[in-house]
């Protein structure tokens, strides 16, 4: 992991989408050390806002930086020594086996040795080690998901940003996910993640920022944001914080090795 320091910042970044505005002045800094949870009705702008956070997609006006800089200035292998991005979905995977597609993760790094020990510990702490020689195509959703998260994994970067990751999961694989997150945050790294599981948010975030139409709704601790009248406003729902609910807690042991 670098050993540099700073943040990943986006500043008063706006962008329009076929003639729609679709992100509007948002700014926000994903900071080493904690996991920061983007959060907000479909639509809202967070796979786009993530893109351009990850220096995928230039905004209209605004720009990010990078431990100062400009993400924009950074050759692509650079960014990606830096900067590890999960997309939403993943698409259909390359015609490989599932080692050989988390092996990709390291591809900014030549020939590194390192690269063997990192693609070890992304598939170990991903429960994928049992995939390895499974055919990617061949995977079911949650599957495919944990494998994608170990290719980001791999790349050990500073940031990893990552887009509904456990939109897929089995509540072991979520909360073990979500875990990993935390951990690797209490270790230096910046996670940014999309999270439409609002119980996950505030349990595992340190911060969420609220997006609604393209613009920031709040930001802060998780109580701060994920107020009953925020819910209603943004998300048109009513909330019950209601005891007795079965929410998946705690591991009983590991899913698939180490966890
Ligand atoms: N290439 C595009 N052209 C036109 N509009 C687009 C394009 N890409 C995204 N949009 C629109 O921008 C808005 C934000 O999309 P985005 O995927 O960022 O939302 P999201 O918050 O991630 O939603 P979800 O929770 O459903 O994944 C949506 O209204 C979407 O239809």
């Amino acid at each position: 992991m670098s050993a540099e320091t700073g943040g990943l910042s986006a500043a008063n970044v706006s962008l329009r989408l076929g003639g729609r505005s679709v992100l509007n002045d948002v700014s926000l800094e994903a900071r080493q050390g904690e996991v920061l949870g983007l959060i907000g009705p479909n639509g809202a702008g967070k796979s786009t806002f993530l893109r351009v956070l990850a220096g995928l997609r230039q905004p209209d006006t605004g720009d990010v930086t990078l431990d100062g800089g400009r993400l924009a200035d950074l050759s692509p292998n650079r960014r990606a020594r830096q900067i590890a991005f999960m997309p939403q979905n993943g698409g259909s995977p390359p015609p490989m086996d599932v080692s050989d597609l988390v092996s990709l993760g390291r591809l900014p790094f030549g020939s590194d040795p390192a690269n063997r020990d990192a693609i070890a510990q992304a598939m170990e702490e991903t429960g994928t080690v049992s995939l390895k020689d499974r055919p990617a195509t061949a995977l079911s959703g949650g599957e495919l998901a944990r494998v994608l998260l170990a290719r980001a994994l791999a790349a050990e970067t500073p940031y990893l940003i990552a887009d509904e990751p456990i939109a897929a999961l089995d509540p072991a694989h979520a909360l073990s996910v979500m875990s990993l997150f935390c951990a690797l945050a209490r270790k230096g790294r910046s996670i940014t993640v999309v999270l439409h599981d609002l119980t996950l948010a505030a349990r595992f975030c340190d911060r969420v920022v609220l997006l609604q139409s393209g613009c920031i709704a709040g930001s802060g601790t998780p109580a701060g944001v994920m107020t009953d009248a925020a819910m209603r406003d943004v998300y048109n729902v009513d909330v019950r914080r209601v005891e007795g609910a079965v929410i998946p807690w705690r591991l009983v042991r590991g899913v698939d090795g180490k966890i």
